[in-house]
């Protein structure tokens, strides 16, 4: 039903849109005034159709998290600090990606429904096709900062909100993203916003620059400024330059800097020399490096004779060599990239582990809950303990809980705790739950698919106040909680199944991480190896395992991972005769997979020592066909072509190594 106020808007947006074309449009609200031309001309949106919000699945709103991730992890920080200044005030901070879906959210849990029903919500799309004229759906066209304040709105649905949205590049200079910050009511003048848009710009600057320095950490960056003192921190013009004085990258300030005045592309700073574009010879860099906070910081542009005052900072994570040498003895210390022994024995070359554990590095230290996915006994526990241990946390508890172990009558006290005398059977001088003994460290909730609904409510509770209320206690507790939460089963199904909680689901996964299967993984004989030694060390023994054997467990299709791997191994010591694991060590499933020529073992063994020629005339052994054959997912024909084998060579040779594929064991 549209009422009195709707329909003289609807009005309003028409007379605009109808009687002024795009160009000549200059009054005050001039962005506004194009957006509602655009709507109606463009995309042919009618102000009087009144539109529900569009919330995506939770499944189109993975994909699109998925293209930002990274950029994600370092804008939640921001958007983190950013609402503790304005929490209280009923404002909402949505991250949309460049199409206008809000990929990351923060708001007042308490008024979700309502927020969801606005749109003002994970999920909802803000592009102005779909919502028409708003904060995020103007910013992403006009690619400028502004509020979209009450009538400015092209829906009237949208009337009673305020937005204010800034508009966030990539290093490279591509739009990536747009901050936002909401409110479901406001006073009626416009101005009341300014604060929360300059609010706004402020931070979204701050997430571009940390994400630039992020991307450029192994660079040189020259920052420029006009106030002397605050150089080595303002981020208002930041260039990142490699050894040799090549500028790879411009923050928006930056780009801005050298935009032509006509507005045609060209004097991008990028790939130009330091030198070229300052009063900067190589040298006057170096003093640069050394001023730290003393002397001469001028620098004036070379083609439009700016002043600014610079500063220079070393690399972060890198040591050039050239330069290392270049930099005087008082140059200042570089910083050393810190390595991560804990989180990198975790894996071989295989390549989705590699990137999962560095993407695993970038989370240590910030205050994200994470929760990981994979099958059971691919280590989800194992890599939450590194991540603990590889953290400043790791002096701290590290507290795991198995929801599906626990009965479910049991896990309410066992995680929250309880006072003396609170319920039946428990001790007399009451319990402090597991979520009270990981404060400071991390919480492992393993299977949290397994928590029973009513339990999900009070761990949200938990997580959003940061404190704790233990049965029978009249006042929470405060703590310090990291949870690291881990599932076997798909969460999203369980949402849509109704048995788990959305909003607990978006608290619990700041980040992601998917383990993959021990089958998909192309570092099988690394595994095998370090669990051998592991094993092994546990008994105080020196063991090997013959190349059958090797064989026959990287050809296996590992079922339960590797906690089966771990336990084959554990049977494999136990039951040999010697030190040297041989197939006959192996369970006896290992033997019926594999099928041996004439079913002679030392067949296969033979076959393991023989190389075999491509075309190319390059050398290929068994162990790299099989690895090819693995990776290439058991296609004849992508494994052929990526050995440089024809067809009946490559089948030819696999019958050679008996090397039989899975769906004709
Ligand atoms: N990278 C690894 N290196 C050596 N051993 C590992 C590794 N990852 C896992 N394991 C071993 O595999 C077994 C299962 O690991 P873990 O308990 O972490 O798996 P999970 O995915 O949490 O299993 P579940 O889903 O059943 O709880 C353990 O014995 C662990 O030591």
């Amino acid at each position: 039903m549209i009422n009195r106020a709707q329909t003289q808007h609807i009005k309003n947006v028409l007379s605009v849109a109808t009687q002024m074309g795009a160009a000549n449009i200059t009054d005050d609200n001039t962005l506004i005034h194009k957006s509602w031309t655009r709507c109606v001309n463009d995309y042919g949106l009618d102000p009087s159709h009144l539109r529900a919000p569009n919330i995506v699945t939770s499944d189109i709103l993975r994909e699109h998290q998925e293209q930002i991730e990274e950029f994600m992890l370092v804008a939640r920080v921001g958007m983190e600090q950013m609402y503790k200044r304005v929490s209280g005030l009923d404002y909402v901070l949505l991250l949309t990606d460049s199409k206008g879906i809000a990929v990351d959210y923060i708001g007042n849990e308490a008024r979700s429904r309502e927020l969801k029903q606005a749109g003002l919500y994970l999920g909802a799309e803000w592009s102005e096709q779909s919502a028409g004229t708003c904060g995020v759906g103007t910013c992403l066209v006009e690619q400028t900062a502004l509020t979209c304040h009450q009538g400015d709105h092209f829906d009237p649905t949208h009337i009673p909100l305020t937005c204010s949205a800034a508009p966030l590049f990539d290093p490279e200079g591509k739009f990536l993203a747009v901050l936002d910050m909401s409110a479901l009511t406001s006073p009626m003048s416009k101005e009341s916003q300014h604060l929360a848009l300059h609010l706004t710009v402020m931070y979204a600057q701050m997430i571009e620059d940390a994400n630039f320095l992020r991307h450029f950490d192994d660079r040189w960056i020259l920052r420029l400024g006009t106030a002397w003192g605050l150089v080595e921190v303002s981020g208002e013009i930041m260039l990142a330059f490699d050894d040799d004085g090549v500028v790879v990258g411009a923050n928006t300030g930056g780009r801005q800097l050298f935009r032509r005045r006509d507005g045609l592309a060209g004097n991008e700073p990028v790939g130009r020399l330091v030198s070229e574009l300052f009063n900067l010879s190589a040298d006057d860099l170096w003093r640069l490096v050394r001023a730290n906070g003393a002397g001469d910081r001028s620098v004036v542009t070379r083609e439009s004779n700016k002043m600014f005052y610079a500063s220079v900072a070393m690399p972060r994570r890198r040591k050039p060599a050239a330069l290392v040498n270049a930099v005087p003895a008082d140059g200042g210390q570089l910083l050393e990239h810190t390595s991560y022994p804990i989180l990198d024995r975790l894996a071989g070359d295989d390549k989705a582990m590699r990137r999962l554990l560095e993407q695993a590095k970038r989370l240590l230290n910030r205050k994200l809950n994470i929760l990981i996915h994979g099958e059971t006994g691919t280590g989800k526990e194992v890599i939450a303990k590194a991540l603990h241990e590889s953290s400043v946390r790791a002096g701290k508890p590290f507290v795991a809980v198995n929801c599906g172990a626990i009965p479910e009558s049991l896990i309410e006290s066992e995680l929250f705790g309880y006072t003396a005398g609170s319920f039946t059977g428990g001790r007399s001088k009451g319990m402090k739950g597991l979520i009270l003994q990981s404060d400071g460290g991390t919480l492992f909730l393993d299977e949290i698919g397994d928590m029973p609904l009513h339990l999900q409510t009070r761990l949200l509770r938990v997580l959003s106040e940061k404190e704790v209320l233990p049965l029978g206690a009249d006042k929470p507790v405060a703590l310090d909680l990291t949870v690291v939460a881990a599932s076997h089963r798909d969460l999203r199904n369980l949402i849509n199944a109704g048995s788990f909680r959305e909003d607990l689901y978006y608290r619990l996964c700041g980040a992601t991480l998917h383990l993959p299967s021990l089958r998909d993984r192309t570092d099988k004989r690394y595994l095998i190896e370090k669990v051998l030694a592991e094993e092994a060390e546990l008994l105080n023994i020196e063991a090997g395992i013959s190349s059958e054997a090797m064989l026959q467990m990287l050809c296996f299709g590992w079922p339960g991972n590797i906690r089966q791997l771990r336990n084959v191994l554990r049977f494999a010591l136990a039951v040999t005769d010697g030190n040297m694991i041989m197939p006959s060590d192996l369970p006896q499933e290992f033997g019926d997979q594999f099928t041996h020529q004439g079913g002679r073992a030392d067949v296969a063994e033979e076959a393991a020592e023989v190389s075999v020629e491509g075309k190319g005339g390059e050398e290929c052994d068994m162990e790299q066909l099989l690895a090819s054959l693995m990776r290439n997912k058991w296609n004849v024909t992508k494994t052929s072509d990526e050995l440089g084998f024809c067809r009946a060579t490559l089948y030819r040779y696999m019958k050679k190594f008996s090397i039989v594929p899975p769906n004709q064991r």
